[in-house]
């Protein structure tokens, strides 16, 4: 597992989903304007002599890489950058090999733009012609810690919407625990930002860096794919870092201050990988995602006493700490909060234990036509079993939580998310497929 701080990982760049150094997108494209070059480099491992020309920032910087290879998908466990670009795509083809053929392309372009390189040729200097390999607008930019992370829906192994065939003879190898979310007590959801076959994940420090990566993945899948929502996040509402300052969401409260560390090896075993025993063999390493875009009634709750939105969480809101504790990391005595408290009816002893790994983000989309800000929280969360973690934790919260009268669900997915990619060899589903 990695050892990571908040602000990068260890030195050296050869361990599993660690962080790397890396040259800049501008000094590969310019050595790849030859194109074969390029392509001879990134496949025949010359990746040295590209590093050791360009000046890498230190590994802990803003725009260092994350190793793209490894046991587990990175952009779980490794250290939360502050950007996201998130999409759910609808697979257009019916066509296994082509869907197979997609997987690779974009596991082949997924590395190359998590090292800070351009895909395939590049954007500058090919065929005059043909449209360039790569949009090009990452050029000159730093891996920024880009992480991609792709994840499998309940549709795709059911068939398309209308027909519900099994499209990909995937019926028989769907998991027991990718389940479909039931309908909570006050949920608001709308079709257009729920659901999707695929899922890609783009964190990045940089928010070109994630949306020139998603775009290119949606137009290197043109004809087989086509993008079903997407949503934008920034100001990571919790990390993976405990060491690190706990961010704030926009509700103004320290979030993620009991979330699952990236570091916690046994936490991580127990409460997010699927482990080999549980099933199928193609989700071991693996793990499932949640995503819920949730409003936050920003005005209404403005408009609440600093008395009101602390006994709604059960913290206090400067320091972070537990109702009747000084300090943000102090345990919380439950029975001190209020019934109703978030913090008290999320806390994992009052759901059998059950725990998450949450890395949501935040996100504006400017204001409804009513003048208010249309913002909220994309609620991202790991689990090794979405039976055993968010349904019985949201079925709790939706009930009775006091938060419920300042936010409403309006988009929700989930995901299994198959383990990392190992080698070069080796791309995404791979296991799937087999
Ligand atoms: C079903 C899971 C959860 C949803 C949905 C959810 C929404 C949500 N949460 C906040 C703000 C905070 N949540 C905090 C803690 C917390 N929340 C969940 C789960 C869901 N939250 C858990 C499991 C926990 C940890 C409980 C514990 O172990 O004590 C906190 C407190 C700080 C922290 O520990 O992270 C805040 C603040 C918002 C605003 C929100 C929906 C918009
Ligand atoms: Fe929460």
């Amino acid at each position: 597992m990695t050892d990571e701080t908040e602000q990068g990982g260890p030195a050296d760049a050869g361990g599993a989903n660690g962080t790397a150094r890396a040259p800049s997108r501008r000094s590969v494209i310019g050595w790849g304007g030859a194109g074969l070059a390029l392509g001879a480099a990134v496949a025949g491992g010359t990746t040295l002599a590209l590093r050791a020309t360009d000046s890498p920032e230190p590994a802990g910087s803003a725009g260092a890489a994350v190793p793209f290879h490894g046991a587990h998908q990175a952009g779980i466990a490794t250290a939360v950058p502050d950007r996201l670009h998130f999409a759910a795509f609808d697979v257009t083809t019916e066509n296994r090999a082509e869907l197979i053929q997609l997987l690779k392309d974009w596991t082949a372009a997924a590395s190359l733009m998590t090292e800070g390189r351009a895909v395939g040729e590049g954007a500058f200097g090919g065929v005059p012609e043909a449209p360039p390999d790569d949009t090009g607008e990452a050029a000159g930019l730093k891996p920024s810690r880009l992480t991609l992370t792709i994840g499998f829906g309940p549709s795709l192994f059911t068939g398309d919407a209308k027909a519900r065939q099994d499209r990909f003879g995937l019926a028989k190898r769907r998991p027991g625990a990718l389940v479909d979310l039931p309908k909570f007590p006050g949920d608001n959801l709308d079709p257009a930002r729920s659901g999707g076959d695929l899922c890609v994940q783009a964190c990045a420090d940089d928010p070109q860096v994630a949306v020139h990566a998603i775009r290119n993945l949606a137009r290197i899948g043109f004809g087989r794919i086509a993008i079903r929502w997407s949503q934008l996040g920034f100001g990571k509402t919790s990390s993976t870092t405990p060491d690190a300052q706990t961010p704030r969401n926009l509700f103004g409260f320290k979030d993620g201050t009991r979330n699952v560390a990236g570091t916690d090896t046994a936490a991580l075993d127990r409460h997010v990988w699927v482990s080999a025993d549980a099933g199928p063999d193609w989700m071991a390493g693996g793990s499932y995602l949640v995503a819920r875009r949730i409003a936050m009634r920003i005005e209404s709750w403005d408009r609440t006493s600093l008395q009101e939105q602390e006994d709604v969480f059960g913290r206090d809101k400067g320091e972070g700490a537990p109702v009747g504790k000084a300090r943000e990391h102090d345990e919380p005595f439950l029975k001190s909060m209020l019934p109703a408290s978030h913090v008290r009816l999320a806390h994992p002893d009052s759901n059998g234990g059950a725990r998450m790994l949450r890395r949501g983000y935040s996100y504006t989309d400017g204001t409804d036509g009513l003048g208010r800000l249309d913002a909220g929280l994309f609620f991202l969360a790991y689990q090794h079993d979405v039976r055993e973690a968010f349904i019985p934790v949201q079925r709790s919260l939706s009930r009775s939580d006091a938060l419920n009268e300042y936010i409403q669900h309006v988009g929700s997915a989930v995901f299994a998310v198959p383990p990392g990619v190992r080698d070069k060899d080796d791309w995404w589903g791979r296991g799937l497929f087999s």
